[in-house]
């Protein structure tokens, strides 16, 4: 058998964990007893098959692993193994995620952001295609529970509709998948919420930054990134120029 390319493996540990993720929902848990067993089983899933895979590959994870080698290395791969946890522990909620990214000599370069719920896994193996704009209203996708402060004056300003949901991968799928335009967050986010959902959206072609516009940067020493725009690139200017406006002005 061949080997995987990068861009395949990602989307097959994506999958992998969301399958035992399924399973993990099925077992009759409830609450936090749900969401700690999902972000184990998840956990230890990834960190058993990417070594396995890719041995000499450095691992930045949300549930810990955070391994000071990777700040040397030319290859590390960036994962959240269940993103909107709290989404997860609501069934039939279907807004949470696997997100597996590799990040190489200084940029992302492969990813993948499953969403089991939906049996859909979005890859740069076979990068999605948006469908072209079907509302004339800015659709914009926010946090269910902690939307940035200034969503709703930029809301007014440009005439947009809030779109409330769980996990920053399927925000930012919901941009690929023309259910929003734009997902633009503020306030706190890690590098492992954004890194894989943020590949996939450039191989779709869609327009990724900070929230102002500044370019993004992974594999840092301090994983905290806590700002994200993901949108449509004809209203990446407007979306950032009002978020720096906004900034300097408060
Ligand atoms: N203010 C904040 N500080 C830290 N993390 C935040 C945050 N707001 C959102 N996040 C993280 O971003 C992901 C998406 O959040 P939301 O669903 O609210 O949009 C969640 O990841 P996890 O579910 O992996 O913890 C959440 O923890
Ligand atoms: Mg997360």
């Amino acid at each position: 058998m061949t080997e995987m390319t990068d861009h395949q493996l990602a989307a097959w540990l994506a999958d992998r964990a969301g399958d035992e993720l399924l399973k993990v929902r099925e077992q009759g848990l409830e609450g936090k007893e749900l969401k700690d067993a999902g972000d184990l089983a998840s956990h230890n899933l990834l960190m058993r098959l990417i070594p396995e895979q890719r041995p000499g590959d450095a691992i930045l994870s949300e549930e810990g692993a955070d391994d000071s080698a990777r700040l040397s290395s030319d290859r590390v791969w960036i994962v959240d193994p269940l993103d909107g946890t709290r989404e997860f522990s609501e069934p039939p909620r279907d807004d949470w995620a696997v997100h597996v990214a590799l990040w190489e000599s200084g940029d992302l370069v492969a990813g993948a952001v499953a969403q089991p719920a939906l049996g859909e896994t979005f890859n740069t193996a076979t990068p999605p295609v948006v469908a072209p704009r079907t509302s004339d209203r800015v659709r914009i996708a926010v946090s269910r529970t902690r939307p940035p402060e200034f969503v709703k004056v930029l809301a007014e300003e440009i005439g947009a509709e809030l779109v409330p949901m769980g996990s920053a991968g399927v925000k930012v799928m919901s941009v690929v998948r023309n259910i929003s335009d734009v997902y633009v967050h503020a306030g706190g986010q890690y590098e492992w919420d954004s890194a894989a959902p943020v590949v996939v959206a450039r191989a779709a072609g869609l327009y990724t930054s900070r929230a102002d516009g500044q370019p993004l940067a992974y594999n840092r020493e301090s994983p905290w990134l806590p700002d994200l725009l993901v949108c449509r690139p004809e209203l990446a200017e407007q979306i950032s120029g009002f978020v720096a406006r906004y900034w300097q002005e408060n």
